[in-house]
């Protein structure tokens, strides 16, 4: 199985590049809806948030109150730490579970649509990594037009993370998403070709098929043995 590393800053274009690798056949597991599930109200998420943020943070119906939320993490760094330091545990069993559903299948390609890879040293367990670019006024751009919030808000957030040129420098691949939706289209099939290429051995033995391979080659090599033996 071959876990391919997408991220990139906040508004880069990591969606847009999951749908591309979704309309070709590959399966993405997305950090951000992961993230979103384990907040539901009741889940253990949902009850450490209010414990530390207390009600204010919650809507009529007791669901959480994303932008209020958002409003307080992104201009505060240490509450936006306590938010992550209490979700991390439920996120990244989140993102193993979803991942272990699709080792099931039989998937041996899996794209971990992740926006904090880097700053959770997730990166370490994907190959290739794929960072998703823009130019920061590009960034700031599609952030204020797609939330609808003021330049402010959008350095903020943009600050939540870790320098998007700095990611750059530690990918295997780039895509630079600063052009047209057609031009990083077109350079998507190249990185297509390059995530589908075949199998190392080592991601073949990590894949379901290539373990029940090396389960049934033992079990017959067992049963020679003793046959051998006797
Ligand atoms: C703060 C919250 C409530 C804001 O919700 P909202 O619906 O407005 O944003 P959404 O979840 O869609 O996130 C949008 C983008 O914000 C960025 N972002 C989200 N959380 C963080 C964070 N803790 N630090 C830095 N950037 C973040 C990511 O680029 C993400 O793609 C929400 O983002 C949240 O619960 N964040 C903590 C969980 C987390 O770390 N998510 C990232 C998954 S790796
Ligand atoms: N090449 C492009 N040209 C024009 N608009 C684009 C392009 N790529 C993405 N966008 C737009 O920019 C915005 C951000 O893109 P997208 O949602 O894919 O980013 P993201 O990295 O997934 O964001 P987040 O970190 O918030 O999850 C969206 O409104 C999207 O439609």
């Amino acid at each position: 199985m071959r876990l391919v590393g997408l991220t990139g800053g906040i508004a880069s274009g990591k969606s847009t590049i999951s749908n591309l690798f979704k309309a070709s056949g590959i399966p993405v597991v997305d950090a951000d809806i992961v993230a979103r599930n384990v907040v539901q109200k009741g889940t253990g998420g949902w009850k450490k948030i209010v414990e530390a943020f207390g009600n204010d943070v919650l809507l009529e119906n007791g669901e959480i109150d994303r932008a209020r939320l958002g409003q307080i993490v992104f201009s505060d760094p240490e509450k936006r730490q306590v938010l992550n330091r209490l979700l991390a545990p439920h996120i990244s069993s989140g993102i193993f579970w979803e991942i272990l559903k699709l080792w099931i299948k039989g998937c041996k390609v899996i794209v971990l649509d992740i926006p904090l890879l880097f700053e959770t040293k997730m990166d370490q367990w994907t190959h290739p990594v794929i960072v998703v670019w823009v130019n920061e006024a590009t960034q700031i751009e599609r952030l204020m037009s797609r939330d609808g919030c003021s330049e402010e808000q959008a350095r903020n957030r943009i600050n939540a993370q870790l320098a998007l040129d700095w990611k750059k420098s530690q990918a295997d691949i780039v895509i630079d998403n600063s052009g047209t939706l057609d031009e990083t289209k077109e350079k998507f099939q190249e990185v297509l070709r390059n995530v589908s290429e075949p199998l190392t051995w080592k991601e073949r033995l990590r894949s379901r098929d290539g373990l029940f391979s090396v389960v049934v080659c033992t079990a017959v090599g067992v049963l020679l043995a003793q046959k051998n033996l006797l």
